[in-house]
């Protein structure tokens, strides 16, 4: 992988799995095929590969368990497909982090990208009037956080490579899918050209959003460090991403994050 994890994970970029060395831990992936998310597609009948995103929650090294389940932390591996599904880029159906109850609140989630490139795709609202939505280009090594509540999606945004990444999340985690399927999908459909060259396109389920295209930021607001692996950041400082498992405590961040 472009961007080293931190610790002992492997991407098979054949068989789209993960691959754990040694004190290293996790579990035998979870893929979703094409056949999962169509309702949540530009076009339901669109042909792309079978086997689109293969999804590996509670990874990390055997030492670092305790600390991470104590925290009510669980980081997660995820990777993509190349190619396209009818014209667009191969994607995530997208969800909302419901409510978990160890917290009562929906969490957020914190991105770090491995390999390839991403668009982290995120939408304020699930309604009819989708708020703000960004598109967010994230390179390997970029953080992506995306706020307790918003609807978002994760786009392989080069269609000729595979693209992987991990991600901070609560372990009472559920995902919230209803809204996103009432509206066929997410608010705004990535297009990708034969070339690779992706735009963005309303959905007309939605009555309004307002999307905005950017590049990858830092969050010196949240500690984290630009270059370290948020593994890696965890290792040194456990309790860097409380903030995960009890967003209340960032509250002032995720009002000013918009
Ligand atoms: O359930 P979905 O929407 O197919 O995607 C699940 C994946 O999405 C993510 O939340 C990333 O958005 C991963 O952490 C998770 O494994």
């Amino acid at each position: 992988m472009e961007f080293d994890p931190g610790f002992a994970i492997h991407m098979e970029e054949e068989t789209l799995t993960f691959s754990y060395g040694d004190g290293a831990f996790g579990p035998i992936c979870e893929k979703r095929h094409l056949n999962d998310i169509r309702s949540s597609l530009a076009d339901a009948d669109a042909d792309g590969p079978d086997v689109l995103y293969s999804i590996a929650m509670d990874v990390g090294m055997e030492k670092d368990r305790e600390a991470i389940v104590q925290r009510n932390l669980l980081y997660g591996a995820v990777a993509y497909a190349k190619g396209r599904i009818g014209k667009e880029p191969v994607r995530s159906q997208g969800h909302i982090h419901a409510i978990s109850p160890s917290c009562n609140a929906s969490t957020c989630e914190v991105y770090e990208i491995w390999s390839g490139e991403a668009y982290i795709y995120m939408q304020q609202y699930g309604g009819d009037d989708a708020g703000n939505c960004y598109a967010v280009h994230a390179k390997a090594g970029d953080v992506v956080i995306v706020p307790p509540g918003w609807v978002h999606a994760t786009v392989n945004a080069n269609i000729h490579e595979n693209m992987s990444f991990g991600a901070w999340c609560v372990r009472d985690y559920g995902f919230a899918y209803q809204e996103v399927r009432e509206h066929n999908g997410i608010a705004f459909f990535p297009l990708a050209d034969e070339a690779g060259n992706i735009t963005w396109e309303m959905n007309p389920s939605y009555s309004q959003g307002n999307l905005t295209i950017c590049e990858a930021k830092e969050y010196p607001q949240f500690g984290i460090e630009k270059g370290k692996p948020i593994y890696t950041q965890f290792q040194e400082n456990p309790d860097k991403f409380l903030f995960v498992a009890h967003p209340e405590i960032k509250k002032k961040e995720w009002e000013e994050l918009v």
